[in-house]
């Protein structure tokens, strides 16, 4: 495992072998004033900021300006002068950081720079992962204070470990770099339209699953997949050209766009679907645990379909028993789940939103390959 200077290797519960950040460590921490209900700022000074400085973990505060401003700082950036990287926002900005540190020539070793996450956001999916990861009670209060004090918490403890990133192409030959999932249907649909109730924090998602049941939409269109029981085979008869980052790592699994799936993919029979979601964190958002058992750096995509012909109440009850991580138990026919290292998803339907972590990515064709522990995470 690659280690910063000034940090140690040490093994610490279970055999685990986590890196910890020196002391006292350089943290750049970006915040983003408009994330969640337009606190973000506040929020950390009203509660991280003294616990950093009774933790000595020195900090410089950046307050980003707009949209990718993070991602073009940290692309440039002299990254020998931090120890660690962490976002203040919700998982938005962490989606820039990561892009933005694989679009360096040295992103071998810029990814390996420590991520954090405090909770800035409204759906704060990567934050109540590592909170999860650590073994802590769910939090349960409703301005998730909590959940904000246990990041910072493991913040200032400084433990980090391996967290896999997925890459994904897009039929623009435009690939990125995923912490969290990506969606297309039901969960795409209430993630973007329910931007608009973000004053309300975490229950915008509810507020927006029920504006979209009462409007169903099946969606058209092929998926297939590299179940994590076949071994990882070099499937690709030629390197993927993209554009986006600055090379690679290379995606030995996937075939282009334009190429049949190998025979050892397992291609869907059903075409209709209501959603399709790949996930690699526990939480999808703060009150969403959609898998159960998954780690930072478990090796494997999460994916989940719901196929069309599920009722309205079946579909609610689903997301209803997802907030105890109880989805998977509901005996419903039409969900189902599957451990994935790669898969496709060519939708037909003319119209219809595809997030990646949570941001709208051109609509059409897109695959996706896992890649074990290649960013580092600050974690319990
Ligand atoms: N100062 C800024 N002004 C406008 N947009 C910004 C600014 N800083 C960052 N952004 C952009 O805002 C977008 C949303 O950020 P992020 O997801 O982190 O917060 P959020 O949308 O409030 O979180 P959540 O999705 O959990 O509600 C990101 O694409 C980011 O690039």
């Amino acid at each position: 495992m690659h280690r910063p200077a000034g940090s140690t290797c040490a093994p610490i519960g279970g055999g685990v072998v986590y890196a910890e950040l020196r002391r006292p460590c350089r943290v750049m921490i970006l915040v983003n004033p408009h994330s969640g209900r337009g606190q973000a700022l506040q929020l950390f000074t009203g509660h991280v900021r003294d616990m950093l400085a009774e933790a000595a973990v020195p900090h410089t505060l950046v307050i980003t300006e707009h949209q990718n401003h993070a991602r073009e700082l940290v692309r440039k950036a002299d990254l020998s002068q931090w120890d660690a990287l962490v976002i203040m926002s919700g998982d938005g900005l962490l989606f820039e950081v990561i892009n933005g540190l694989m679009e360096r020539e040295d992103w071998r070793e810029a990814i390996q720079t420590p991520l954090g996450i405090l909770p800035g956001g409204s759906g704060n999916a990567l934050a109540a992962s590592v909170h999860h990861y650590s073994g802590e009670a769910e939090v349960t209060s409703a301005w998730n204070e909590e959940l904000l004090l246990s990041c910072g918490f493991m913040l200032c403890k400084g433990l980090v470990r391996s967290m896999d990133l997925v890459s994904i192409h897009l039929a623009s030959r435009r690939r990125l770099f995923s912490f969290l999932s990506l969606a297309w249907g039901f969960v795409s649909d209430v993630d973007v339209e329910s931007e608009r109730y973000r004053h309300v924090g975490a229950i915008r998602f509810l507020m927006g699953t029920l504006v979209r049941l009462a409007s169903l939409r099946v969606y058209q269109g092929r998926l297939a997949y590299l179940p994590v029981v076949e071994a990882p085979t070099p499937a690709r008869p030629e390197t993927l050209a993209c554009q986006g980052t600055a090379g690679a790592p290379e995606d030995s699994l996937l075939p282009g766009l334009d190429q049949p799936v190998p025979e050892s993919w397992t291609v869907v029979r059903e075409e209709d679907f209501v959603l399709v979601l790949a996930i690699y964190q526990s939480h999808l958002a703060e009150d969403l645990w959609t898998v159960p058992g998954a780690l930072a750096d478990d090796g494997a995509i999460h994916l989940f379909y719901v196929t069309a012909g599920i009722s309205r109440p079946a579909l609610l009850r689903l997301f209803l028993a997802m907030e105890k991580g109880g989805h998977l138990a509901c005996g419903c026919p039409h969900l189902v789940y599957e451990k994935v290292k790669a898969l496709r998803l060519e939708p037909v339907s003319p119209q219809g939103m595809i997030t990646v972590d949570g941001e709208v990515v051109e609509y059409g064709p897109v695959q996706a390959q896992i890649h074990p522990g290649l960013a580092r995470l600050i974690c319990g």
